[in-house]
């Protein structure tokens, strides 16, 4: 077994970017969903991309975006690979002719192997399963039954949905995927108590990080 690639997401400040990839991120994620709390816009993600290092993969989130609106992020942000993660078609992943995977969110009667089959034949790179919870379309923060998941599959698996520091050790032992994906769990707590939606804890970011590549 490979030792998990990880990818810290809903990276919304150049500050944090730095920090998660000085701490072993493999990649860091920019949401481009308007309706997100770690939304970014163009030109912020272009702040963030500017301050890291080199050999970390920016990886954009687009959900049911227009094609245009994909198009014109792409024209001002140096993206490495596009994460689908609505309802997008194995064609509009293909049509953008850049990296991408598609995410599945686990709703009853998600079909991971045979979504990994429909996608990797149009040339998706991976599939990042995420919990499902009705009109919230990703980071939830909400675990899902990780033995849902095959044992094997058409494409490398990247298991992302309420990881934390605390269980990422036993979701790589359990699930063995290629990459782990994490947003709210390494998000720092207000004073209220509540995760600050988009601001990165930097001591949840390393300890999941050492957790996650921890293998065996
Ligand atoms: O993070 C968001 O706000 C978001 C919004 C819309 C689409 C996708 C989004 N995040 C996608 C991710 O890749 C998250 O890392 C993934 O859903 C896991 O989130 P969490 O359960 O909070 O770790």
């Amino acid at each position: 077994m490979n030792t998990p690639r990880v990818k810290i997401c809903g990276i919304t400040r150049p500050e944090d970017g730095h920090q998660a990839a000085l701490a072993g991120a493999d990649a860091i994620g920019l949401v481009f969903h308007p309706a997100s709390p770690r939304y970014v816009t163009p030109r912020q993600a272009a702040a963030i991309a500017a301050a890291l290092p080199p050999l970390v993969t920016t990886v954009g989130l687009f959900v049911d975006a227009a094609p245009d609106s994909v198009a014109a992020v792409l024209d001002q942000v140096p993206l490495d690979l596009l994460q689908f993660h609505g309802d997008e078609t194995p064609e509009y992943g293909a049509a953008f002719r850049r990296p991408w995977i598609k995410a599945l969110r686990m709703r009853d009667g998600a079909d991971p192997a045979a979504e990994a089959e429909r996608y990797a034949a149009a040339g998706a790179r991976g599939l990042l399963v995420d919990s499902y919870v009705p009109g919230v379309p990703g980071g939830t923060g909400e675990r899902f039954d990780w033995s849902r998941l095959p044992g094997d599959l058409a494409l490398p698996l990247i298991l992302a949905g309420g990881l934390d520091p605390d269980n990422v050790a036993e979701a790589v032992r359990a699930v063995r995927p290629w990459a782990v994906d994490v947003s709210g769990g390494v998000e720092a707590f207000g004073e209220d108590g509540r995760r600050l939606g988009g601001i990165k804890d930097p001591r949840a970011v390393t300890a999941f990080i050492r957790a996650a590549k921890a293998w065996p």
